[in-house]
């Protein structure tokens, strides 16, 4: 291997060297100038306190750099621990929480006031940028009650709904005065707002990411990405198109479902790209932007004119209305 390539870490760089990697960014900090990316950050994501410190600082990049990125965060990992800790069972169904009054409990309170306060912390260690919200606040989300189906048989999952409405003006007006939104995934019920409702934190983040016309969805997770036969790591997927995805996503496992039918939805919605990638690599966010080669897999629109009929089989789920 030439010697250009022997090093440990960035400080190993020669300057010439250092100055090629900034370089070699220039055309995708052009081309993202201004761009509105939701990120939803993974509780599997969110191993370690140095990764959770990376994402942070990848953020506060992003948005130092031009960019508007909006936080969506997941949390089932410190739901589950906070459950234990307290005694209350919990399963899942159909990759859904199955969630009772007092589990609901738990998961607003975890959500918004452990993951949210959180990660709103890491991000202000860099300035006082990021501001935490949820569903309930500035009318972000509604959602409806939903089921969920294992082996084809629908089954009740209690108080987990879909966002079936999104007002983005709350976070658009974050943005717009140059904050980072964070935003956790509980949400009232439209059909009972005295009710808040556990909303997948990957559906949830389709739902806004289409709501704010963002050019990017970016979802991290704990693989590199979506595997055609899962676990078979040489079937990772780079690319595929909305239509291709559509035909695999009824035959993926509980973990993935959601988040490729979040990707699936994202693209169908009008955001440019949607991203799977591994949280657990530090700064894969800054990889998957500001490099050619990217990482994880990339889902993109169909090539079809957006008048042709669309024929691949539609995964069952309302698309959210918005308020603009
Ligand atoms: N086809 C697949 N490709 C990749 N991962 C898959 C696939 N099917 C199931 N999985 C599982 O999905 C998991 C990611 O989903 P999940 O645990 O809900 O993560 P998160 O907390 O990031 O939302 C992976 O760790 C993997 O075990
Ligand atoms: C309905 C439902 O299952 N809600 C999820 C919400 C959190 C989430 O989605 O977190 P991850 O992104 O870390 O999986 C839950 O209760 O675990």
């Amino acid at each position: 291997m030439s010697d250009e390539f022997v090093f440990n870490t960035l400080t190993d760089l020669r300057p010439d060297q250092k100055a090629e990697v900034l370089i070699q960014a220039l055309p995708w900090l052009q081309k993202f100038a201004g761009a509105l990316v939701v990120v939803k950050y993974g509780g599997n994501a969110m191993v370690d306190e140095d990764l959770k410190r990376a994402f942070a600082q990848d953020m506060v990049f992003l948005r130092q750099v031009g960019l508007r990125p909006v936080v969506v965060h997941g949390g089932g990992p410190q739901i589950n621990a906070m459950l234990d800790r307290l005694g209350i069972e919990s399963e899942f169904r159909g990759g859904l929480r199955v969630t009772t009054p007092e589990a609901m409990d738990v998961v607003r309170m975890v959500l918004t006031g452990q993951v949210s306060r959180e990660l709103v912390g890491l991000l202000n260690a860099h300035g006082p940028h990021a501001v935490g919200l949820s569903g309930e606040d500035g009318g972000l989300f509604q959602a409806r009650r939903r089921t969920a189906v294992v082996d084809g048989v629908e089954v009740d999952v209690g108080l987990v709904g879909d966002v079936v409405h999104v007002n983005p003006g709350a976070v658009q007006d974050l943005l717009d005065a140059g904050r980072i939104p964070v935003v956790s995934t509980v949400a009232p019920d439209i059909d009972d707002p005295t009710q808040v409702l556990n909303v997948n934190a990957d559906t949830a983040a389709a739902a806004l990411a289409i709501a704010l016309g963002a050019r990017k969805l970016i979802v991290l997770t704990d693989v590199e990405g979506l595997y055609l036969s899962w676990p078979d790591k040489s079937s990772l997927v780079r690319r595929l198109r909305a239509g291709a995805l559509a035909e695999v996503l009824p035959g993926l496992d509980s973990g993935m479902r959601p988040k490729m039918e979040a990707c699936w939805r994202a693209v169908e919605g009008g955001v440019g790209r949607a991203h799977v990638i591994d949280g657990r690599a530090p700064h894969s966010i800054l990889v998957e932007v500001f490099t050619s080669d990217g990482i994880g897999t990339m889902v993109l629109p169909d090539e079809e004119p957006a008048d042709a009929p669309f024929t691949a089989p539609i995964p069952k789920v309302p698309t959210p209305e918005v308020t603009a």
